[in-house]
């Protein structure tokens, strides 16, 4: 008797790395003949065959029972039930039953079942045309009783058979064969539809729902089935069983002592602590599988106009979906058949995979399930990303894990391992289709719950947003919510539900309701914890705290962005200001017509400007020519902020926030705070009276109830973000509409070059009196806010009415802001760049029904932007010296700069512009 611990080696061991691992090798007896491979390779078609006859019958069945509702609408999940516990009870008994079992008999006898059981089916199409249909109904049942019975033994059979040959490749045959027998049948359901011309819709129903195909089916289920046995038992001939079970012995002896295993049984316990990865990883594949692949499959049609063409009917796209899946299945399958391809030796690997394609089921929901409407509006999407992808994986992962089983297993528990796997296989199988019952289930239920019983259920919105979180977080992770939600308004109107839980408003009523002062004693909206995380040492910064926590900042903070704080700051804005004019001129210098990247200069001068009003000392990008690395970082983050709302949205995927998310990238993130942390200790220290946020802060702070020093720390982090990425922002979007508009350009050069006479002139009183330069950054902000976003926050309890309209606590409402200030309903002429309609007089007339009161580019209420006025100063003084000091000229590769994408904030490509001296090139006359 072989003790359990003989083989212990091999759970102890690294099982990725074999060196030193007694795994069992073929041995020279079993050679690799082409001829047993074929062998294998037929019983692995004739394996699914019979049963995929059942599958392709299903309209004949149907039309017999059509007259009887309740069978008419049982029969299937009769006949799965039946099949599935048969099949799975079949498995087990004869995994456990090893003592003197004899797997060639097995096999034979599941083709004998087979040849019996379809020949009845084919004749009964025939003989038993007209008896009743519960009585055909029983006589159903037992024949897929009969043939999952079968199914049960040939599985169990086969492999356990084929691994006595201890050779992967007869493994692989096997697998590739039931792989062809997928493909075959689905190319046969589509070449029976097309034959038939579309006119004869009711002919073509009766094609594959008559008696003669059914009979044709069963019939070669018979063929196959006779054909098998009949190789089969010429293997046997060939390769008598004894000879494979001797050698099995004759191995064990060179490896370890022990008694004649003949009579011996390996507990599954055993078998599957040595396969536990593979077993494992088998069976989550085909859970998996069978949980979304059947169910969508026949749900999925085109997105196509079924008139144009037959392939994007549903009769033909059905079986097209399930031929593309299919055709994935039998090239993963074959796959493995090249060497070092396969898993099978590192089981690990595949038990990962297994997990992973988890992530197949969600895209099925962005395909056109039931005609819904997709959300991924392409065909070739669901055909060959996601079926033959899902195909694919299936068939490699399934056939890796079989062909491991004889590698990880002393010789003469190969055969048990193989029926210990088909029955993991079966296992995976049978959980499969349960869950997706419960699947069905659920979505069902969540979906109707969601379309008509849902406190929002009265506002519309497309079906799939309505009912799952997934095409919200897609949109923000393609960085194209703000397009998207425009789109959508102008389709459903002022207010879309664009989640099952979530609403987005463009009126202007709604900028009072939902962000607007609160009378006494009401609640405020809070903020959505979805959009808006804390720093990363746990304090909240003005932009993210409570309510209270939000009143003392805000009182504290007013002071350092007042007017009178503004004015004394003047300087500091000229410093940076100059430096980049000073910055281009030494660009003209050494070229006469130079080409340059105006946001990346943007850039650089506002975060030097805020991060020197916030710190004390600017990044030096200004000076150094690029960005500084806790500036791109910072950048970065707000990019991965799309990505994180995952985790947000859907907590249960925590556990894979650390091999989502790069190890570097969070490692930078803290690095890029503790540097703000440690500049703000050093402006701290210096002690100086400069005018900078700080000195407004601290002076505040004394009386006890200021900000602490965390929280001091948080702001002027978020002081940095808030404040110059938005500004270069929308100075580079103003540089690209004036560029793209000659004549407004030139009447802003025309009221910059003629209000000053010398650059010196120029001061934040003067600019903030010129009313064609504020009319221009006014519609800059309208036609590309720096924040485009949506700006979520939550009804409070009791709910509250927006727009004149209902809405129930806990949802989460917002404006967005693009979508708002691209309305036609609230613009004329929205797309256009008329900074004519901020101005009284000529041109303004036909603007005059705007809605300004829809355009809050610094939202709203209390919560609005507080570093507004300087915002305002900061680009009405860069753009009035730039456009004194120099001529630009867009670009031919910028033409479209402005379609970008956004991730809260705009992801902006470089704005390529010619620079050239004011007046050298231009014939501008001042
Ligand atoms: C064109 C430039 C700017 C635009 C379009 C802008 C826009 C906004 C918007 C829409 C909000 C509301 C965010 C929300 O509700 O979550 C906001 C808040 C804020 N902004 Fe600005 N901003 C700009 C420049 C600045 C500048 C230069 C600063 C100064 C450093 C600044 C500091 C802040 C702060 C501290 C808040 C939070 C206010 C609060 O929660 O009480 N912003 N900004």
């Amino acid at each position: 008797m072989v003790s359990d611990t003989a083989y212990e080696p091999l759970e102890d061991q690294a099982e990725d790395d074999p060196a030193g691992i007694e795994h069992s090798q073929p041995q020279p007896w079993s050679r690799f003949s082409r001829f047993e491979y074929s062998i294998f390779f037929l019983l692995g078609v004739s394996m699914l065959w019979a049963w995929n006859m059942f599958l392709a019958a299903a309209p004949y069945f149907h039309n017999r029972f059509e007259s009887s509702e309740w069978t008419a609408t049982h029969y299937q999940s009769s006949i799965l039930s039946v099949s599935t516990i048969t099949n799975l009870a079949t498995a087990y008994t004869l995994a456990k039953v090893q003592k003197n079992a004899s797997y060639p008999w097995r096999v034979t006898l599941s083709l004998l079942i087979n040849c019996v059981i379809f020949t009845l089916l084919a004749f009964s199409t025939i003989v038993l045309k007209d008896i009743s249909v519960g009585a055909y109904f029983g006589f159903l049942m037992v024949m897929v009783f009969g043939a999952s019975l079968a199914t049960g033994l040939n599985q169990n059979g086969v492999f356990a058979y084929v691994s006595g040959f201890g050779r992967e490749e007869y493994t692989q045959a096997i697998m590739s064969g039931q792989g062809v027998a997928g493909v075959l049948p689905c190319i046969v359901q589509i070449i029976s539809v097309l034959v038939v011309p579309r006119k004869g819709a009711t002919d073509k129903e009766s094609t594959t729902s008559s008696p003669k195909s059914a009979f044709i089916y069963f019939l070669t289920a018979t063929g196959v089935s006779v054909f098998a046995l009949l190789a089969f038992l010429y293997l046997l001939r060939e390769r008598p069983y004894t000879q494979v079970k001797r050698t099995d012995h004759d191995e064990d002896s060179n490896l370890v002592d022990h008694e004649d295993s003949d009579d011996q049984t390996v507990s599954l316990w055993t078998l599957f602590k040595k396969l536990r990865y593979l077993a494992t990883a088998v069976f989550l594949c085909f859970t998996v599988t069978m949980m979304a692949f059947p169910v969508y499959t026949s749900e999925i049609l085109s997105i196509n106009d079924p008139q144009k063409s037959r392939l994007y009917d549903p009769p033909v796209f059905i079986p097209l979906g399930f031929l593309f899946w299919n055709i994935g299945d039998l090239c993963g399958r074959l796959a493995v058949a090249i060497p070092g391809l396969s898993l099978a030796h590192r089981p690990w690997f595949a038990f990962v995979l297994s997990v992973a394609r988890v992530g197949f089921i969600p895209l099925y929901l962005f395909c056109n399930v039931n005609g819904r409407g997709a959300f991924v509006s392409s065909d070739v999407f669901y055909l060959f990303v996601v079926q033959l992808f899902f195909g694919a994986t299936n068939g490699y992962l399934a056939s890796s894990c079989m062909m491991g089983a004889t590698y990880w297993v002393a010789p003469h528990e190969r055969q048990a391992a193989g029926g210990f796997m088909s029955m993991m296989l079966v296992g995976g199988l049978t959980a499969g289709s349960l869950l997706s019952f419960l699947l069905i289930g659920y979505c069902a239920a969540w979906t109707t719950y969601n379309l008509y019983f849902h406190p929002l259920s009265r506002y519309p919105g497309p079906k799939l947003a309505v009912c799952s979180l997934l095409p919200h977080l897609l949109w923000d992770i393609q960085g194209k919510q703000h397009d998207v939600l425009k789109k959508l308004h102008d389709k459903y109107g002022d207010v879309v539900r664009i989640a099952p839980n979530t609403l987005v408003y463009r009126a202007s009523a709604a900028w009072k309701d939902i962000y607007g002062h609160r009378k006494k004693g009401q609640s405020v909206f809070l903020k959505d914890p979805s959009l808006y995380s804390p720093t990363p040492n746990g304090v909240n910064a003005i932009i993210t705290a409570n309510e209270l926590d939000h009143q003392r900042m805000r009182r504290l903070l007013t002071h350092a962005f007042s007017n009178k704080a503004l004015g004394e700051q003047e300087e500091i804005l000229h410093t940076y200001a100059d430096m980049l004019i000073n910055k281009l001129g030494e660009v003209l210098c050494g070229s006469s017509s130079p080409v340059v990247d105006m946001a990346r200069w943007f850039n650089f001068t506002t975060f030097d400007l805020i991060g020197d009003l916030a710190f004390g000392e600017p990044f030096d990008c200004l000076a150094n020519n690029q960005y500084h690395w806790w500036v791109q970082i910072i950048l970065d983050a707000v990019k991965a902020s799309a990505y994180l709302k995952v985790f947000w949205f859907y907590p249960f995927l925590l556990p894979l926030f650390a091999l989502l998310v790069p190890k570097h990238l969070l490692e930078k993130r803290t690095a890029s705070f503790n540097l703000s942390v440690e500049k703000m200790r050093r402006r701290i220290n210096s002690h100086t009276t400069r005018p900078d946020f700080t000195s407004y802060i601290l002076k505040h702070s004394k009386d006890g109830r200021g900000l602490s020093q965390s929280e001091i720390d948080a702001n002027a982090a978020v002081f940095v973000l808030a404040g110059s990425e938005t500004t270069a922002a929308l100075l580079s979007g103003c540089m690209y509409y004036l560029l793209c508009e000659q004549d407004k350009y030139t009447r802003l050069i025309m009221e910059i070059r003629g209000a000053f006479e010398k650059a010196s002139d120029i001061n934040l009183t003067a600019i903030a009196e010129l009313p064609y330069l504020n009319a221009v950054l006014t519609e800059s902000l309208r036609i590309y806010p720096p924040i485009p976003a949506m700006l979520p926050r939550i009804v409070p309890a009791g709910g509250a009415m927006i727009n004149d309209r209902y809405v129930p606590e806990g949802a989460s409402v917002s404006i967005s802001l693009y979508s708002a200030f691209r309305a036609e309903t609230n613009f004329k002429d929205a797309d256009s760049f008329v900074p004519e309609r901020w101005l009284d007089g000529p041109g303004s007339e036909s603007y005059a029904s705007d809605d300004k009161e829809a355009f809050n580019p610094f939202s709203y209420g209390p919560r609005n932007c507080l570093g507004q006025h300087l915002a305002n100063a900061e680009m009405r003084l860069i753009l009035t010296k730039l456009l004194w000091h120099f001529d630009f000229a867009l670009q031919p590769e910028c033409v479209n700069w402005a379609a970008q994408r956004s991730f809260s904030l705009w992801s902006r490509p470089p704005l390529m512009v010619k620079l050239s001296r004011a007046g050298a090139e231009s014939d501008i006359v001042v």
